[in-house]
């Protein structure tokens, strides 16, 4: 058994029968709060039927209210989802040394690590990620699974794909309820024109091995994610939770088939402000471990602006953001974390 101190590696985690220091947070009672109970009124985030005649008001008042929502009929396969699933067992459960092969390098986003919001905060997170970014993950996959490469890769193609479309429909649909459309935004309009790809995109493998204290452990602390939206997929295990200014955390109960969608913080900035970007964290179970796919959407490829459509501000609403790109954002994010939006926030005359 390791001892309280010993420096423990985080491809090992599920292995442990304490938890050592480094991984014990110090939580108030309020934020302990363990999945399947969660804020003390039992509500939770509205499950969408995208076929639904009245989806854009129903997905509009979920961003007003929420920022976050849960799918239903999206359109995505469950045999993907179930692929794409086992693809990221099959890589958890590997040793710990043949997941390091997969290491991310000191700049590198992409590859095996812990989460990437560590450097902010002082304990560490109960849980490991595989980040797919770029191309590079066909070099490591063809590293870890020599022989299943193209299987592996052609998964994560499907995916990546499939999420895309979804991604742009929500979009088109979310715009809706702010009562513009694609051609209100430049980059948008050309994308969709010239059915160019939509970009920018991360998908994240997160795993939260089981713990044995689960109520002084996290699996992934509170963030807000940078992205336009995110679209996560979580395994039959709850976990993740959102926070909500009257209710405190509030668990999302996962739905087989069901994904979940995270306004992220360009997504405020292109609603000026009138969406939250969603804080949420993932806790850990003793049980059972738990795996989630999220699908980071950054919006427009190149150094493509954001910024708060021009429609929507006016006299009643003034511009509350400074354009910016994707990339400039997450390197201010990676800076000065959560106040990222503080930072390219406009000051505007009080009268
Ligand atoms: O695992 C989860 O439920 C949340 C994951 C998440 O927030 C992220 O990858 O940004
Ligand atoms: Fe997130």
């Amino acid at each position: 058994m390791p001892s309280i101190n010993e420096d423990v590696s985080i491809g090992n985690l599920g292995s442990l029968q304490t938890l050592p220091d480094s991984f014990t947070w110090k939580l108030t009672a309020a934020d302990s709060i363990l999945p399947p109970s969660s804020a003390a009124v039992k509500e939770s985030i509205p499950v969408i039927d995208l076929s639904d005649p009245d989806v854009t008001n129903l997905l509009g008042n979920a961003c007003k209210t929420w920022g976050a929502f849960q799918i239903a009929n999206h359109g995505v396969s469950q045999s993907l989802l179930d692929d794409v699933e086992s693809l990221s067992k099959t890589f958890f459960d590997m040793p710990s040394e043949r997941k390091l092969e997969a290491a991310s390098s000191n700049k590198g986003v992409s590859g095996y690590g812990e989460p990437r919001i560590s450097l902010f905060f002082e304990k560490k997170m109960w849980s490991e990620g595989l980040t797919i970014a770029d191309g590079s993950y066909r070099n490591q996959f063809l590293t870890i699974w020599p022989r299943d490469y193209t299987k592996y890769c052609g998964i994560i193609e499907e995916y990546k794909g499939e999420m895309e479309k979804l991604a742009s429909r929500l979009l088109s649909c979310i715009l809706g309820s702010l009562g513009v459309t694609v051609d209100d935004i430049e980059w948008a309009k050309k994308t969709e024109k010239s059915e160019s790809k939509m970009g920018q995109s991360v998908i994240r493998l997160n795993h939260y091995p089981v713990c044995p204290e689960p109520e002084r452990a996290m699996g992934l602390a509170a963030h807000t994610d940078s992205c336009l939206l995110t679209i996560l997929h979580q395994s039959n295990m709850g976990g993740l939770q959102v926070f909500k200014e009257e209710s405190g955390w509030v668990t999302v109960e996962p739905i087989p088939g069901v994904l979940v969608v995270n306004i992220g913080d360009l997504f405020h900035i292109l609603s000026n402000g009138k969406f939250p970007s969603v804080v949420h964290r993932a806790r850990v179970n003793r049980t059972k471990s738990r795996i989630s796919i999220a699908y980071l959407w950054g919006g427009p490829a190149g150094e493509v602006e954001i910024s708060p459509i021009s429609k929507i501000v006016g006299p009643v609403g003034p511009c509350l953001y400074r354009p910016v790109t994707w990339s400039e954002y997450l390197r201010i994010k990676f800076e000065v974390f959560d106040k990222a939006l503080d930072a390219i926030g406009v000051v505007n005359p009080t009268n």
